[in-house]
């Protein structure tokens, strides 16, 4: 299996060490799952002072990056990510985009390689969006003051379902997201912890009773706190039933 290549555009190549070197993207990178290579459009300046930004025309606050920069920059990370022939898609991450949400990040992890643009300042000219980027992504309505952790975001959501990122005791596919649902309470030792104990389904042994009383915790919760989730996914017969017994508890 081919390693996935994701390749980054930034002027702060070194925030990628909390991808590279940490927690399970920094397993899948050492496992050769996954590569991430960073390029500094700052590597590709002529001018003595490396200059990326300059004064917005129009005027206003703020600078706006360089094209002819972003421009080579780009041009060298798409080379790494086509090596092989293999399909690339260019990102830009900015408020601006399509809103990441579970289904993005797996259609995006069953796109080809990627390259991630993360703007600083007020952003980037706008013709390198016109001419060199194929999407923009948006990690949720706020502004950042770079796209870098936006991009780690949305590389950490795609490496998780990369076959083989997570060890062989976890699943993504479990996970409550995958189902469209929020995630169950979880617990570990002691068992008695200043006074609060451990549901006691957990400590029974009994894996199926123990499967539904997570997934109706999981539905509790979706229903109480996130409805909108649950207008969203068609119901297994058992997760109606499951509804249909909450919603009656609820009343008594
Ligand atoms: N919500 C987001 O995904 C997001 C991405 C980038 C950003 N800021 C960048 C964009 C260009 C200059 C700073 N802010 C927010």
């Amino acid at each position: 299996m081919t390693a996935r290549r994701i390749a980054l555009v930034s002027i702060f190549p070194e925030m990628f060490a909390a991808l590279t070197d940490y927690g399970i993207s920094g397993r899948a990178v050492k496992d050769g799952l996954l590569e991430v290579r960073c390029w500094n459009p700052r590597d590709f300046t002529s001018d003595r002072h490396r200059t990326v930004d300059d004064r917005p025309y129009g005027g206003g606050p703020g600078m706006v990056m360089l094209a002819e920069p972003l421009y080579q920059a780009l041009g060298a990370a798409r080379a790494w990510a086509e090596e092989g022939g293999e399909a690339v898609r260019s990102i830009y991450l900015s408020p601006q985009g399509r809103q990441l949400d579970q289904g993005g990040v797996e259609e995006l992890s069953a796109a080809g390689n990627l390259v991630l643009l993360a703007g600083r300042y007020e952003g980037i000219d706008e013709r390198i969006v016109e001419t060199l980027i194929d999407e923009e992504w948006s990690i949720g309505d706020y502004v950042l003051s770079g796209g870098e952790l936006a991009a780690m975001v949305m590389v950490d959501a795609i490496t998780r379902l990369i076959p083989g990122a997570l060890g062989h005791d976890q699943s993504a596919v479990e996970d409550s997201f995958a189902q469209g649902l929020l995630d169950c309470p979880h617990y570990t030792r002691p068992e008695e912890y200043r006074g609060r104990s451990v549901p006691e389904v957990l400590l029974s042994g009994n894996h199926e009773k123990i499967r539904r009383w997570r997934l109706k915790q999981a539905l509790a919760r979706t229903r109480q706190r996130r409805p909108d989730l649950l207008e969203r996914i068609e119901l297994t017969d058992e997760q109606g039933a499951l509804l249909d017994e909450i919603r009656h508890e609820l009343e008594s």
